[in-house]
């Protein structure tokens, strides 16, 4: 499927070039047809445009001109200066699409001042390998056709959940955090194999096919997550020694509170966020 919309991407950071390497491989989106800018590193600008064959464009209100989509993909922090930037010239039929962590539709509405749809979407950085477990949920002023422009979209790298925006923090800690939890735990599953006697590729090659092999299980079978580690475990045997050390240091606490924490942080960004207090 080929979507024939100019998108013009606001922020040129790890996100923006995930979704657009993912829209670009799958030939969902035409380079000719999206533009990238940000605030003021042009060597990134450059790195983007010679890697995917993109527009790029130092302007910001130059490069917003002629999209239908602007994706607003900054840091929560710069979100009010990248809107106050361009609202005046936001044009009505532009849909805005926001990457961007904790941020309500209400306050992007508000900051543009105008009835322009927004959506909010949460994806995460899968998106890069089309793998994305990407969330959206529509903001006042948006119609069930941006809706299913951008799920379109975002289904071009990976798969895609409507949500409701209440549970947009939950998405955020869960998934759009979720890819640092399982490289986080590969990066000591390789110390551990290295200091076992095996060498970086090695290491490298077992835990990341055991991670692959892990999520097509996952999303192959209907058994639990504890059946799932049950039929690893043989008594006596090497997994029970090793998953009784992760019970020992309750893990799977540390895990849920950890996951707790970035959903909070979430919830935090948003209601720090007002537009004449925009520190967050
Ligand atoms: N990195 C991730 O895994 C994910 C990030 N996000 C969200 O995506 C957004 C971007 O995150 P990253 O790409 O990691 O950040 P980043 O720091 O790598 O990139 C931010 C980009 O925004 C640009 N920028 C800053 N102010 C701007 C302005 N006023 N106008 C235009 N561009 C501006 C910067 O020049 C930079 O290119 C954040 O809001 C984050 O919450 C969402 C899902 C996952
Ligand atoms: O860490 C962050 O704030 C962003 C949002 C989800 C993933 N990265």
């Amino acid at each position: 499927m080929n979507i024939n919309k100019t998108i013009t991407f606001l922020g040129a950071g790890s996100m923006a070039e995930a979704i657009i390497g993912g829209l670009i491989t799958r030939r969902i989106v035409s380079p000719r047809m999206i533009t990238v800018a940000n605030l003021q590193d042009q060597e990134r600008l450059d790195y983007i445009k010679t890697t995917y064959s993109v527009q790029t464009e130092s302007d910001r209100l130059r490069a917003i001109k002629e999209a239908d989509i602007i994706v607003l993909a900054m840091k929560p922090k710069n979100v009010h200066d990248a809107i106050s930037h361009i609202k005046e010239h936001v044009t009505g039929s532009q849909l805005i699409v926001s990457v961007i962590a904790g941020i309500p539709t209400a306050l992007i509405e508000e900051e543009l001042g105008s009835t322009n749809p927004v959506i909010r979407t949460m994806p995460n950085t899968s998106a890069k390998v089309g793998e994305s477990a990407s969330a959206i949920c529509p903001g006042a002023h948006a119609t069930d056709g941006d809706l299913l422009t951008v799920e379109a979209l975002f289904k071009a790298i990976g798969t895609v959940s409507v949500v409701e925006e209440a549970q947009m923090d939950a998405v955020t800690g869960v998934a759009g955090s979720g890819p640092a939890y399982f490289y986080y735990m590969v990066e000591a599953m390789e110390k551990a194999a290295q200091e076992a006697g095996l060498s970086e590729q090695q290491s490298r090659d077992l835990i990341t096919q055991t991670v692959v092999g892990v999520g097509k299980r996952l999303q192959q079978t209907s058994k639990t997550p504890k059946e799932l580690y049950k039929e690893v475990m043989s008594p006596g045997g090497t997994t029970e020694a090793g998953i009784s050390e992760l019970s020992a240091h309750a893990t799977q606490d540390i895990l849920q509170k950890a996951i707790g924490k970035a959903v909070k942080r979430s919830t935090e960004l948003g209601s720090a966020y007002t537009p004449t207090n925009h520190s967050s």
